[in-house]
């Protein structure tokens, strides 16, 4: 595949001013009562990246990363502040699609303007009129002026001329968001038909599954630098387990935003259980469950949790009136309320009898093998005879994520093969 680069990019930055507190109005601007104080971003930060002819790229990372401005640059939409890229082809894109458009014109005739842009002569877009226009399935729209169209039939428009001028190098921006499903489709099928005949396409997607199915080599972007690149499932791995980590963090400040509330006064999910009198909780109330908590591998309280990771649940208990003997335990629920684990210190033949009047239980799992998913937790502590003590029913959701792509509740270790000779 290493044969001839199409697209050299040799330590290209580019960087954009953000302004600080920028004067919005006249009277600010006169009155100078904003500072027009700005700093510069870097968006592409000394990226160097060779693409052959005949490759799909597929670049990845989170919004606002720098892909599109890196394919901005690419086609010469922007202009690096360093360093140099070097294109050799034919190069059709498909970002700020349409452009180009004249609103006054209709879209016959702006197909004429805009294929010419892209260096089609007159005649080569004679030959091309009729399979643009059944393309973009705009029908006798048209002759109407583009200004009439929807947006939907604005891009399909640009979307058509874009990907009918022959390119050999396609450079195309989340294309999903263009037309309907069958329409999507359609430019999948154009897509799959430029690979086979040769065509380069570099594409920024949000959507791993085309990454997955169409990419030769996958580059991950973060904060305008390239973090990691290779095959796809090899990257596709290392981004879906970083941002497995991201949102698990952001659950983590929104979980605690809401630990800080609740001690401000707002009803916990402990208090909600036991006031709510939705049926949540019931029990003789001899003993106490006073406080539950999920902690993760660094012992953060939390409610969320990454899948095959350790996992701590703490059951903290105030004893009224003591018992012969105490079971606790746990079960997971799932979103549709089926019990999907449960799991107790009797099934365990833990003999729990002569325990101190107040303290906590630990049920560890050193790797949790759920999928992801939004789990409800029970809570419970029944005496020998299983009468309930204190039971909650629902105590806390907890927030699963996952890598493994399988469907359920439950991470299974498995294989595929198959077996072909002597297969009857
Ligand atoms: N013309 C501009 N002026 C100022 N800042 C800009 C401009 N274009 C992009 N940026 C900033 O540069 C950063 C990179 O933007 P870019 O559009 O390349 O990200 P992206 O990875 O394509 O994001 P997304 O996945 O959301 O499309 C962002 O922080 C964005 O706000």
């Amino acid at each position: 595949m290493k044969s001839e680069t199409v697209i050299s990019i040799d330590n290209v930055s580019k960087k954009f001013k953000i302004y600080k507190d920028k004067p919005l109005t006249m009277k600010e601007k006169l009155l100078r009562l904003r500072s027009n104080d700005y700093e510069d971003f870097k968006a592409v930060d000394k990226i160097s990246l060779s693409i052959y002819k005949g490759e799909t790229i597929s670049l990845i990372g989170h919004n606002g990363c720098g892909k599109s401005t890196l394919l901005k640059l690419i086609t010469k939409i922007l202009y690096p502040d360093d360093g140099a890229i070097k294109v050799s082809g034919r190069i059709s894109s498909l970002i700020e699609l349409g452009a180009g458009f004249h609103p006054d014109f209709t879209g016959r005739e702006n197909i004429y303007t805009n294929a010419s842009i892209f260096g089609l002569s007159k005649k080569e877009i004679d030959n091309k009129l009729d399979e643009i226009i059944a393309f973009s399935e705009l029908g006798h729209f048209i002759d109407n002026p583009v200004r009439t169209y929807s947006s939907g039939m604005y891009m399909r428009l640009a979307f058509s001329v874009a990907i009918n001028v022959d390119p050999e190098i396609l450079i195309i921006d989340e294309i999903l968001s263009v037309g309907d499903e069958n329409f999507q489709k359609k430019c999948f099928e154009k897509i799959d038909k430029f690979k086979k005949n040769g065509a380069t396409i570099v594409i920024v997607t949000h959507d791993l599954g085309t990454v997955e199915k169409i990419s030769d080599r996958v580059i991950w972007m973060n904060a305008g630098k390239i973090v990691e690149e290779g095959k796809a499932d090899q990257v596709l791995n290392s981004y879906k387990q970083h941002m497995n980590g991201k949102f698990v963090e952001q659950k983590q400040i929104e979980y605690e935003t809401l630990i800080d509330s609740e001690k401000e006064g707002v009803t916990s999910f402990h208090e909600a259980a036991v006031h709510s009198g939705d049926g949540n909780n019931w029990g003789s109330k001899e003993v106490l469950i006073t406080d539950v908590r999920i902690l993760n591998k660094n012992g953060t309280k939390t409610n969320a949790v990454i899948a095959q990771e350790n996992m701590i649940i703490e059951i903290d208990y105030a004893i009224d009136k003591p018992q012969k003997e105490y079971i606790f335990g746990i079960g997971f629920y799932n979103s549709d309320l089926s019990l999907i684990y449960g799991n107790n210190t009797e099934i365990d033949k833990i003999k729990l009898e002569d325990l101190e009047r107040n303290g906590t239980l630990q049920f560890h799992v050193p790797s949790l093998n759920l999928l992801s998913g939004l789990y409800k937790l029970n809570v419970a502590v029944v005496d020998e005879t299983h009468r309930a003590l204190d039971f909650y029913k629902y105590y806390m959701d907890f927030t699963v994520v996952s890598t493994d792509k399988s469907i359920g509740s439950f991470s299974i270790q498995h294989s595929w093969t198959i077996k072909n000779e002597g297969a009857k």
